[in-house]
């Protein structure tokens, strides 16, 4: 028989007990709790989205062509997705499929745990500060979720759950490179060399999230990630092939128009890279993130394996000399990432309204 909540043993049920939006679901729950039904402004339907016209094909880029012949248009192509559409899809990336498949594997076998071995990473009694299950009530997203915040090789042997330390760090460490490859085109074509004094400016804070989207009952009325775009740098995804990703047009063109929302079908063996608010700070806007969102499904579960690359937080962000110098003027001023960070979070899932934090408005 399914088990009847009210909010506040629900509360207990999902977070104190470590059952998640997972063990809600598998409790035979068949209607959506009133805590987890989103505000009109943020449900992804068939009325206020074009979910099922629009599923467009993002820019594919070869990376492995960055070594060969084909160097010149692989630039450009970076360049371009960076400058427009903001998300784009990457082959011969140089992570192994087995990785991918065992990475998401890995996920499924710790979300499938039972509630009391997830519950040992829950924040405040994890072993590690920087592990933690479970995710936050911002945004009451229908989803479970696991942080692995990058520290050092040692504390993730000693920490990382054991299902998943070694092909996370594995991970981390191959889409590391990737990113350094991609940042490096994509700074250079702003005039700038990426050496390793910005290392900390561009990837000084690595983490990896499990992501794990049950079914819903109800997928108009819930959401498995609201509005929202990255903070850092760079972001890596790796997904399974149910997809959900929806991202928001920024301006009429072969992706369709400002502001249309368009579903991005996942493809085998690719990594899906977006930019996020920091390199479109440090780009002053010539770079631009990407409104996203993720929607949930009433037939299949989902997992996701972002690797997001973060600014340390005591790094300082602001638009790079070299190009405001070209430009005129800086379109955002400088701050402390962490202050970033602290006021994206606080915003909660309100699109790129993060930016207004630092953006300088013309008198
Ligand atoms: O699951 C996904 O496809 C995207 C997740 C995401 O946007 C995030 O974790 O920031
Ligand atoms: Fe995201």
């Amino acid at each position: 028989m399914a088990l009847h909540f009210d909010t506040i043993n629900l509360f207990d049920f999902v977070v104190k007990e470590g059952n998640g939006v997972k063990g809600l679901i598998e409790s035979g729950l068949s209607k959506v709790p009133d805590v987890y039904i989103q505000p009109v402004d943020q449900r992804i339907n068939k009325t206020n989205n074009i979910i099922d016209a629009q599923i467009v094909q993002l820019p594919l880029i070869d990376i492995s062509e960055l070594d060969g012949p084909q160097h010149d248009q692989v630039e450009k192509a970076l360049v371009k997705a960076a400058e427009t559409v903001g998300f784009f899809h990457v082959v011969n990336h140089g992570l192994p499929i087995q990785l991918l498949e065992e990475l998401k594997d890995a996920a499924h076998m710790f979300f499938n745990q039972p509630a009391e071995k997830k519950l040992v990473y829950q924040k405040g009694v994890s072993p590690s500060p920087l592990v933690v299950y479970g995710g936050t009530t911002v945004g009451h997203k229908w989803r479970d979720n696991l942080m692995i915040i990058y520290n050092s090789d040692d504390d993730a042997y000693k920490y990382w759950p054991d299902q998943c330390k070694e092909v996370v760090l594995k991970y981390m460490k191959t889409s590391t490179e990737l990113a350094r490859r991609i940042l490096e085109v994509l700074v250079k074509h702003l005039g700038v060399e990426l050496d390793d004094s910005m290392e900390e400016t561009y990837m000084g804070l690595r983490l990896v999230s499990l992501n794990y989207y049950p079914t819903s009952p109800d997928p108009e009325l819930t959401v498995g990630i609201g509005k929202h775009s990255d903070i850092g740098t760079l972001t890596i995804l790796v997904q399974d092939d149910i997809g959900g990703l929806s991202i928001k047009v920024q301006e009429d063109g072969e992706f369709g128009k400002e502001g249309e929302w368009i579903e991005v079908p996942p493809i085998p063996g690719a990594l899906l890279i977006n930019i996020g608010d920091a390199l479109q700070i440090l780009s002053n806007g010539k770079y631009r993130s990407v409104e996203h969102r993720v929607r949930n499904t009433n037939t299949q579960s989902r997992v996701s394996v972002p690797c997001f690359f973060n600014p340390g937080s005591m790094a300082k962000i602001a638009p790079l000399p070299k190009v405001v110098e070209k430009d005129g003027k800086a379109k955002y001023k400088e701050c402390l990432f962490q202050d970033y960070g602290s006021h994206a979070f606080a915003q909660g899932y309100q699109g790129k309204k993060n930016l207004d934090f630092v953006k300088i408005t013309s008198p």
